[in-house]
């Protein structure tokens, strides 16, 4: 409402009231309600047409004086609500100058209630933004929380229920429903009172906005609020802030939650691909019929035994080696037949130029005979020791799931590897399998023949050391020369405990062959030949002694199989009798074998066959024949000696 000249007064008439120059100029009809009995001054600033030109002027002047500074000054209209914090934060500075009296401010809540950016009338606290700049240039710069707490704050901190835009707490932006075009702008602002320039904004700001209170840290002006929905009053959207500085690096913790981000999807990826998925190329595939020619193996059909049931090619029908491998040099295939019928065969070593083997690889063999071995040796660890068996696949293995993973990361994964680069670690070359009698060790042992694409020359510990320390020494030298003009090749020495005598103490005298051994894992007769791996095996870890155990770089017990294994292991053995259990009868099996280990399960078959004078009986084996023969079977391994292989497994093994 305005003041009209039919409103004027006899200025002696005037009652005295105050008048806060910030808000519209009330006229005489809207003077206030006076209490009972209190007197109110009041003075209204403007002329009456009975009073003299000279004292009207006079007035106008004393008024303009007295307001000039006022009117004309910059002018902070403290926030809404955060009244209290304007105030403190603005001290004098830019307050109108009170009227004395008890008017209190015209309530600027009604005209900017629900404006974003101020708060709805929660007063002090550590509140947020300072005035709403939707009437941008009639408010002053948001505030920064730090500003009203008194310190600068890490980040601008928004009103609570900030919703992106500057838009009051608690409001929530109308999502889909079209919202009334805003009022005309003329509308959102009161007129200014006569006196004022009516293009001007109501109070001079300077163009850029104000630089932070001083002595609150100099933070950045915000950053411009997105265009903000029209709000739920239909007010218009802000007039966009002067271009704030650019704002502050997001905080750290987001760099964090990338990673923690990356830590799921890495997890989910480790997840997907699971250890049962590692492990399930591993598992055992049932018993296949037996070959041809009724041979539980199929022997080399041209003759030549290559050492791990791998056909020699016709010669000149190597594979072509390429990319990364080097180019021109003849490559094994790795891949080795399957049990039962021969689908295609597998060729072992492709007639190969003698090319120079490359450092560090598991790889073409040096050709030339080794210098220094008797020949008679050579040949003869060439005819009896080459072991003619078929390859053993990983899923000729039962059980032992992460006993495989670890020795086909641990070694075979490295031996095929080429080396990384010029003068890499050599990947291990010596490895000790110990475990109970018949828990696979060799078995595991040809099955890394057949992995790594290698002749597989076979030693017992006890076959070498029966001839006598000089002899034993000349055929251990044989055998690794051997390996070494025909690598890759894998060394089995099954029982290499034998090779050392040891007491029953335990303490290890030199064994008649240790020293030949020892002299040749380090590489003394040519193990230490790129093309060469050693497997160790032994069921009395306890008899190597310190110098020896050191020898092979990798150590794994071998377990005894658990029940799953057990009954594969047994359905092979059968399905090799012609024998066919139920699953009941087969569980009862599996149970009542507790402790056996894979050996002795094929035993308890043979000799459930023999007690029913099988093969000539003209029946299959059945339960009550298996049943009979377990006693006379029975696990070898006792359970002191299987907590010994677990002790020493904490000692020296590499668990798995
Ligand atoms: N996990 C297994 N899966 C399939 N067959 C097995 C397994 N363990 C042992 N066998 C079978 O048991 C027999 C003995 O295995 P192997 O010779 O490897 O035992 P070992 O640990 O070397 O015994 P030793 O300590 O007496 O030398 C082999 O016929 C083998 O096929
Ligand atoms: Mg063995």
């Amino acid at each position: 409402m305005h003041w009209t000249p039919e409103h004027a007064q006899p200025l002696n008439q005037w009652p005295e009231q105050h008048l806060d120059v910030s808000s519209t100029t009330p006229s005489p009809a809207h003077k206030l309600e006076l209490p009972p009995g209190g007197r109110q001054r009041c003075h209204y600033a403007w002329a009456h047409d009975d009073i003299s030109a000279l004292t009207a002027s006079n007035l106008l002047k004393r008024y303009a004086e007295k307001y000039s500074g006022v009117l004309d000054s910059p002018y902070e209209r403290p926030t809404l609500g955060g009244y209290g914090d304007a105030a403190f934060l603005n001290g004098a500075k830019g307050d109108p100058e009170p009227w004395p009296g008890p008017e209190t401010p015209y309530p600027l809540a009604s005209l900017h209630e629900g404006l974003p950016g101020t708060k709805s009338g929660t007063g002090g606290g550590s509140g947020g933004l300072g005035g709403s700049p939707v009437l941008a240039g009639n408010l002053p710069e948001p505030l920064y929380a730090g500003n009203a707490c008194g310190g600068p704050s890490a980040a601008p901190e928004y009103a609570a229920g900030y919703g992106g835009g500057y838009l009051a707490p608690g409001y929530c932006t109308q999502t889909g429903a079209a919202l009334p075009p805003p009022p005309p702008a003329a509308l959102l602002q009161p007129p200014p009172p006569p006196g004022y320039g009516p293009s001007g904004p109501l109070y001079n700001y300077p163009a850029g906005g104000y630089a932070a209170q001083p002595g609150y840290g100099t933070l950045p002006p915000p950053p411009a609020p997105p265009p903000a929905p029209y709000l739920t009053s239909g007010l218009a959207a802000p007039t966009p802030l002067p271009t704030p500085a650019p704002s502050r690096p997001p905080p750290s913790s987001y760099g964090f939650q990338g990673a923690s981000e990356a830590g799921v999807s890495l997890k989910r990826k480790a997840a997907d691909e699971g250890a049962e998925g590692r492990y399930r190329k591993y598992a055992f595939e049932p018993a296949k019929a037996p070959a041809a020619d009724g041979a539980s193996y199929p022997a080399a059909d041209n003759g030549e035994c290559r050492g791990n049931g791998f056909r020699a090619k016709p010669p000149g029908a190597a594979e072509e080696a390429s990319g990364k491998y080097g180019g021109g040099v003849p490559l094994k295939v790795l891949g080795s037949p399957v049990y039962g019928p021969q689908l295609e065969p597998f060729e072992k070593f492709p007639e190969r130029s003698p090319a120079p083997a490359p450092r560090g690889g598991f790889a073409v063999p040096s050709g030339e005979p080794p210098k220094g071995v008797d020949p008679g040796a050579l040949e003869l660890v060439t005819s009896k020791m080459v072991d003619c068996g078929p390859p053993v696949q990983w899923a000729d293995v039962a059980g032992q799931g992460a006993l495989k993973a670890a020795l086909e990361e641990e070694l075979v994964w490295p031996l095929l590897r080429p080396p990384a680069y010029p003068g890499s670690p050599r990947p291990p070359r010596t490895v000790l399998l110990f475990g109970p009698r018949g828990a696979g060790k060799a078995l595991l042992g040809r099955c890394l023949a057949t992995q790594l694409g290698a002749t597989l020359l076979r030693l017992r510990g006890a076959t070498l050391a029966a001839p006598g320390s000089a002899e034993g020494a000349r055929l251990l030298q044989a055998a690794f020369a051997a390996a070494r003009c025909r690598p890759p090749a894998v060394l089995l020495i099954s029982e290499v405990d034998a090779l050392l005598s040891a007491r029953e103490d335990g303490a290890t005298a030199a064994g008649a062959l240790q020293a030949p051994l020892l002299a040749c894992l380090d590489g003394g007769c040519g193990a230490g030949a790129d093309g060469v791996l050693v497997v160790g095996t032994t069921s009395r870890p306890a008899a190597l002694d310190e110098a020896t155990r050191r020898r092979f770089a990798l150590r794994f017990y071998v377990t005894l199989p658990d029940g799953p294994a057990r009954g594969q292991i047994l359905q092979r053995a059968l399905a090799q009798q012609g024998c066919a259990l139920s699953e009941r009868e087969l569980a009862a099996l599996v149970q009542g074998t507790q402790g056996f280990s894979g050996g002795e399960l094929g035993q308890l078959c043979q000799q459930a066959a023999a007690g029913a004078g099988l093969p000539g009986l003209q029946r299959p084996l059945s339960y009550k024949d298996l049943e009979a023969a377990l006693p006379k079977v029975g696990p070898r391994a006792s359970p002191k000696e299987l907590d010994s292989f677990v002790e020493w497994d904490k000692m020296y093994g590499f668990g798995h």
